[in-house]
Parts: structure tokens; sequence; C-alpha cells
């Protein structure tokens, strides 16, 4: 048994109220006409860098720091949180899956044993993103796949793709499908009858979470499994091309379409029999198609036909849901989060953010795990997000009425801890809409001003910090870090950065001597839960990364 008593901090004091504020995608960069956050009016963030270096500094948010396979891996709100909320570096899905594919072990465990007798008869479907962005998936690795597979029996292989320009450069998807469609080729050669099936880009089809718009994921549906999608072609890298010659095109929200033979017959629909393979390691944007795959009972959406397949996740999605039951590899054991502690020393937490980031804060931050540790000592608010639009033109989001919450929870004094995600500066910045990403960063620094105002208030303390960058570098830069032109235009940056980010302490209850320690210049997001667990009076479990801050004597 776990022991969950934590020892008392012996001079910081219990009952406290704590705001805990994460700013999605908001990290700290040069001043700069493509630093968002820089051009924006940000006066309480501001405020909170001049009391460096004893309240203010900056963490390490990507890489390693994370546990991600390499420094060049930008950080991203999966991992980010996770080690927010657990306290731990936990080695993350990209590098679990490098690891399997490496030793092949991906090809003796339960997962692949599974599917494989369905390549006997059936087609082996793979259904994810396709780009080298590296935070839901990558290319290398559905390549290894691809091969890993047709060498152990899949004889049939149809490919769903869904398009990026988020993790990676709008317009990247031509190249990235034309990479894939070689590959097939080969497989061809090799008397595997390989190809892409489907397509979509990533935000408009299959790619919704938190069950903000089961349209998104119907789209992908009728595509993927019945064959069906206003768009029809011969191949995917004319799909491609064509989709994107429409105005306003962006490889995010690219049309569904569905490649179709000589006869006009859709290539790959899933039918009884076949094997589908999810290949994103990452969880929330797989979950609701998981569950469409793998329900018997389901009514989000009509699914006219309900294949009766052998389906397997690259991880297991929800370790609560167990969702999907079959599984590639073995998703991170993410145990003994800061959440499930607090509730055992009877610290009672209030978590809150609008839908489309509402699962960070609670499902992300308590390892991947859906629901309440103790319904009786936790509330979680999730606010409805507007859905069916690009965020740049509501650059605002909820982060108002997200405040607005917190606020209340503190001002009623029912909470310990009052734990918000402020999505604006993440999902306007990965728009690529400069001038809506400077609203975007405003109305975030406002809502903080929102929330550290009530902590005023109530004495409490707060500590704000973020999951990893964004909007703080809109542009893609060359070695030298000038912008890196392309026809003489510049290249924006929709996606995340490997920038660090701030993290500041403040507030009426904490007390003068607190500080952050100057011994961990190191220090990484990882090391924010043994500072909050101080700041609610607790020492933290061992084995958690240190706390960031000591209590100084002079
Ligand atoms: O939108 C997402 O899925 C990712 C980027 O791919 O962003 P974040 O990690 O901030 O959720
Ligand atoms: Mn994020
Ligand atoms: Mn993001």
């Amino acid at each position: 048994m776990d022991n969950w008593k934590l020892k008392e901090h012996p001079q910081l004091s219990r009952n406290n109220i704590v705001a805990v504020v994460v700013l999605d995608g908001w990290g700290e960069f040069k001043p700069d006409k493509y630093n968002c956050i820089h051009v924006a009016d940000t006066p309480t963030m501001d405020s909170f860098k001049k009391s460096a270096p004893g309240r203010w500094r900056l963490l390490r948010a990507h890489g390693s720091a994370v546990g991600l396979p390499t420094e060049d891996d930008m950080g991203n709100s999966e991992v980010g949180h996770n080690a927010l909320g657990a306290g731990r570096i936990f080695a993350q899905g990209a590098k679990l899956v490098d690891l399997a594919l490496a030793s092949g072990k991906i090809y003796q465990d339960e997962g692949f044993n599974y599917i494989k007798p369905s390549f006997e008869t059936g087609t082996l479907h793979l259904i994810g993103l396709l780009s080298d962005g590296g935070v839901h998936s990558r290319l290398d690795q559905l390549q290894l796949l691809l091969k890993g597979a047709s060498e152990r029996g899949a004889k049939r292989i149809r490919l769903h793709i869904l398009t990026d320009g988020r993790d990676v450069l709008d317009g990247s998807s031509v190249g990235f499908v034309e990479t894939i469609e070689k590959d097939l080729a080969e497989l061809r050669g090799k008397g595997v009858d390989a190809q892409i099936a489907s397509g979509g880009g990533r935000m408009y089809v299959t790619m919704d979470r938190y069950e903000n718009d089961w349209d998104v994921v119907k789209r992908g549906w009728d595509a993927q499994v019945l064959g069906e999608a206003p768009h029809k072609f011969n191949s995917a890298v004319e799909a491609v091309k064509k989709l994107r010659e429409q105005p306003n095109a962006n490889d995010q929200y690219l049309p569904p379409f569905v490649i179709v033979d000589e006869n006009g017959k859709a290539v790959g629909p899933i039918v009884d029999g076949d094997a589908v393979v999810t290949f994103n390691f990452r969880a929330d944007r797989m979950v609701m198609l998981a569950k469409a795959l793998e329900y018997e009972d389901f009514d989000k959406f009509d699914r006219v036909r309900f294949p009766k397949i052998r389906y397997a996740g690259m991880l297991q999605y929800d370790g609560e849901l167990k969702l999907p039951s079959h599984y590639l590899v073995s998703p991170p054991e993410i145990d003994r989060t800061s959440g499930e502690y607090l509730v055992h020393n009877g610290v009672r937490t209030f978590a809150c953010s609008e839908t489309v980031k509402f699962g960070h804060v609670t499902f992300f931050w308590n390892g991947n795990r859906s629901g309440y540790f103790d319904s009786n000592l936790e509330e979680y608010v999730e606010i409805p997000s507007d859905s069916g639009i690009t965020f740049n033109v509501q650059p605002k989001m909820k982060a108002l009425e997200i405040a607005e919450r917190a606020k209340k929870a503190i001002l009623s004094r029912r909470f310990h801890q009052v734990r918000v995600n402020l999505p604006n500066s993440d999902m306007v910045g990965h728009t690529g809409d400069i001038e809506a990403t400077v609203v975007a960063c405003k109305a975030a620094d406002e809502a903080v001003k929102i929330i550290i105002d009530a902590i005023e208030k109530v004495g409490g303390i707060y500590l704000v910090t973020a999951d990893h960058g964004n909007a703080e570098d809109m542009v893609k830069r060359n070695k030298s870090g000038e912008p890196l032109l392309k026809d003489g235009n510049i290249q924006v940056l929709t996606s995340h950065t490997l920038k660090p980010v701030p993290i500041a302490i403040g507030g009426p209850g904490l007390p003068d001597d607190v500080k952050f320690r100057t011994d961990l210049p190191n220090g990484g997001l990882a090391n924010v839960a043994a500072t909050f667990i101080n700041l609610h009076g607790y020492e933290a479990p061992s084995d958690y990364e240190p706390s960031l801050i000591e209590v100084t004597d002079d």
C-alpha cells in the first residue's frame, strides 16, 4: 500500500488558498515583433517579472525536462501537464514507441498479436496524424510500423491520414504525403497492396478532443469507415494539392476526402474482419475515435455501420476507462500524482478551464486518468468552448469566464487549490494569426489579474506558470534567429516552441522569506508540483523532483 500521508512542512502553514494558473503556450523570448506576448499589453505578467529572481524565474518545458526523446522536441500540453501534475519526469509516449520499435518488442506484445490474425484475410488500417511534429505522432514511427507489419504478414494496408499544419508549417502536408507515398510504392513493389484510403485536416476531421464537437469525429468516420466524403480523388498527393488550392485552405482544416479507384469506388473502407491501429501516441485527440471504434453502445453520432474489427491504439489512451483495451505500446505509468496526494491529505481542489483545455488541468494533470480521485474534495468545472470556429475570430475565448469561475471559487474559501488553464496564447497562436494572438495574450493577462486580485482579497498565494511556449515566437527562424524567408515572405510558425516558460509566486499569504532556490538552474515543469505541495503546507513525496522554493532566514 502506498503511504499517502504527507509530512507537514516545518515552516509553511496549511490551509492556504493557492491559485495555480497555467497559461497555455506562453514562453519567454526576446522582445521582437513576432513575439506576441511582448507586443501585447500584459501588465500583470510583466509585473511578476520585476520580482525576479526571488519570485519569478524560468523553467524548462521541452525535451528531456518533460520526458521527450530529444532536446529538439518542443513541449506540448500532454507532457507539460503530466509533469506539472505528477511532479516527476516520465518517459513519454513518443519515446516509449521509439524504444518498442527499435527493440522489436512492439511486435511481440499483446496488442500486435491481437490484431495479427486479421492480416490473413482482412486489411490493416492505420489512422493518424501525418507529420514529424512529434506531439501526437511521428512520421518515422509510421514508416517503421508499415514496414514491420508488412514483414509480419499484413498483405493489404490502408492508410487514413490527417494533415497537420499545427505542429509543423502549414503547407508541409504535401511533402509528407509524397514521402509516405514513396514508402507505399516500395511496399507495392514487394507485393503488398498498400495505399492511402482517406484523409482530411486534423482540426476538421477526427482529432477533436474532450467531446467539444463530435461532428469532427463523424466526418472522419464517414471517410475512414464508410468510404464516403464530399471530395473524391485518385491519389492523395492530388487530393492535398487540389484542396489546398481553395481560398483560405489550411492543412489543419482540409475537408475530408476519400481515394477512389477507376470505377469511382472507395479503395479502403473499414469492414468486418479488418484490423485497425490508431498510430497517434498522444491521448487527448484520439480518445473520441477510440470510443467510436471500440464501444458497442455508442450514441454520439450515427455510425451507420459498426464493423467487427480488431482495434488497437498505439498506446492505451485513458488509464481509467482502459481505452482502448488493446494497444501496441504500454503508456507511461504516471502514478501517485499530486492530485491524488492532495485528496488523501484533505486538501480541497477546484479545477477549471474551457472545453478545449478542460482535460489538461484534469485528465493530463492526473496522469491521463479521467474522473475524480475523491468527488467530495474535488470539483472540476468545464466552461463550454465555442465550436466550429477557428479561435482567431474569438481570441478572448472564455478567459474571462474561467477567471470569474476561479474568482468565485477563491472567494468562497471552499477550496485550498484553485487550478485553471488559460488557453488563449496557445489556441490562437496555433492559428498563425499574429494580430489575433496579440489580443489573445492580453486577454489571458487580464484573466490572471482577476485571479490574483481574488487571491489578494482572501490573503492567499498564487503560482502562475505555463506548459510550453507558443505565442512568444510566431515566425520560423534560421540558426542565427532571423526570420527564415521563403519566396521573400516570412513563414508563420503555428507550432509550440522550445522556449522556457516563466513561473511566478506571490500573494499576501506567502511569507516574505519564501524565495526561489538558486541551486536549481535547470528546474523544469516537474519541479512545480513539489513547490505547490509546499505552499499547501506539506513536504512533497521524497521521489518528486525538488521544490523550487526555500524559506530563507535572512
Ligand atoms: O492542439 C494540440 O493538440 C496541441 C498541438 O498539436 O497543442 P497542445 O499540446 O497545447 O494541446
Ligand atoms: Mn499546451
Ligand atoms: Mn498547443
